[in-house]
């Protein structure tokens, strides 16, 4: 076997990142650690650097990592591991993302914070395992060009995509997507939490019914996505920019069950699906492992035990958001940046019980109408239009703030 492919985990103290770390421990032979970034959980990610010793820490929250700096965190690592690892702030991520000691990038920080980070790895052409919809939503032109430009691989981590991903011919290209003869590509959604609740019900849920996702254990913010199913909607859009494929072409189908993670439909009428028990370590073992299959740690899969399988249509009355998103697919360049941004916004003031589970939807529709046709012609552009609609959306929720 060629030399261990040497990681750097963006996100890692969330719950994709734990799931990667699990994965990467059953195979020392096959991956190093060369890096674990975090957010603000200091308490987590000395522990994982304590169990996967790697070379660089980044703490992105200033008020973390001055915790961590003046609490001896530094010293007491170093005298555990017998090496004192590089620890760093937010300033230094992207020339970490860029190093030449890193093979590989997962992107798994939540939201658009990730994009940049993801971005700098793509621009230095490095293998990113991209779990981060967010960044593709709020700049997919951008990441595209970029990986074009510079030869990076972006490989899908998002179960749906990766499932497509398994499903799609070798060679695919997503240059010449349209070229080998593929009808439709079908994302399966669970329905969340609220699939059968009454309509009268889901207008007085709260952040805790909302994050219960029924088959995933995810992070709070992707929870709420599922219950309103703006996760579909992200990954439409995610979709959209990762196989190249016109709209049209792209189209969601409601499995509670979880087990069919998506299809591709060809034009002879086959279609492609991939199957697995609801466990996220198997799509990270498959794009860490390319081309080999490796062992993941999930379950098996049992499909006599489970008997049933079963489907049905979105109902976009329950699941507003996802119409909306459907709109937001036609326009990707312009409306899909305000959907996430006024979406992020929403969900954040949602958990903190800021804002009720309907205002979700009130806010989104209406930053797209304030912003969705914007003319967007670059980066700047697109980062430009995240942010205003951040401020739009923070003013109709607390509108003496502007
Ligand atoms: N969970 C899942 O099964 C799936 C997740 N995804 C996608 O993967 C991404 C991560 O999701 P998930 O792991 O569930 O989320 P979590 O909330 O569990 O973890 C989020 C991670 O991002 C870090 N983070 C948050 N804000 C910042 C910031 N401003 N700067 C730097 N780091 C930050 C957190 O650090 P800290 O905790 O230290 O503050 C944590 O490491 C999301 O984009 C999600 O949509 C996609 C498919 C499935
Ligand atoms: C695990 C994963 O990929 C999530 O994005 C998942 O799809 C969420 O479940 P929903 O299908 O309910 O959105
Ligand atoms: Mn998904």
């Amino acid at each position: 076997m060629s030399s261990p492919r040497s990681i750097l985990l963006l996100g890692s103290t969330g719950t994709i990142g734990v799931n990667t770390l699990d994965v990467i421990r059953r195979h020392p032979d096959r991956f190093t650690v060369y890096g674990l970034v975090a957010g603000r959980n200091v308490q987590r990610l000395f522990q994982q650097a304590m169990d996967h010793r790697p070379h660089v820490l980044v703490i992105c929250d200033a008020d973390a990592l001055a915790h961590w700096h003046q609490s001896g965190l530094d010293e007491e690592l170093s005298a555990k591991l017998g090496y004192s690892p590089q620890v760093g702030g937010l300033n230094t991520l992207d020339a970490l993302c860029a190093s030449s000691e890193v093979d590989t990038v997962v992107a798994a920080i939540v939201g658009a914070a990730g994009l940049k980070p993801t971005l700098s790895a793509l621009k230095a052409g490095k293998r990113v395992l991209l779990a981060n919809k967010e960044s593709l939503v709020l700049a997919g032109r951008f990441m595209i060009e970029a990986a074009q430009q510079s030869g990076a691989v972006l490989l899908p981590v998002d179960s749906e995509h990766n499932a497509i991903f398994q499903c799609l011919p070798a060679d695919f290209d997503v240059r010449h997507a349209t070229s080998y003869g593929i009808e439709r590509l079908v994302l399966t959604a669970s329905g969340g939490p609220f699939r059968s609740k009454s309509l009268d019900e889901i207008q007085h849920v709260t952040p805790a019914q909302a994050v219960a996702h029924p088959n995933w254990v995810m992070g709070p913010k992707i929870s709420v996505d599922s219950a309103t199913m703006a996760n579909k909607g992200l990954e439409l859009i995610e979709a959209l920019w990762m196989f190249g494929l016109p709209p049209a072409q792209l189209s969601v189908l409601i499995h509670p069950q979880s087990i069919v993670h998506s299809l591709v439909e060809y034009k002879d009428g086959s279609m492609l699906a991939q199957l697995g028990c609801p466990d996220m370590r198997t799509p990270i073992a498959h794009v860490l492992g390319l081309p080999d299959r490796i062992s993941s740690g999930s379950a098996r899969l049992n499909l006599a035990n489970i008997a049933r399988l079963e489907f049905e249509e979105p109902d976009l009355q329950r699941f507003p958001m996802l119409g909306l998103a459907f709109d937001a697919l036609n326009k990707a360049d312009s409306a899909a940046p305000v959907f996430n941004a006024a979406n992020e916004v929403s969900v954040e003031c949602f958990l903190k019980g800021i804002i009720q589970y309907p205002d979700i939807v009130r806010i989104t529709a209406q930053c797209l109408e304030r912003f969705g046709s914007v003319n967007i012609q670059s980066l700047d552009d697109a980062l430009d239009l995240d942010a205003q609609v951040r401020v739009h959306a923070r003013s109709l929720i607390h509108p003496s703030t502007v």
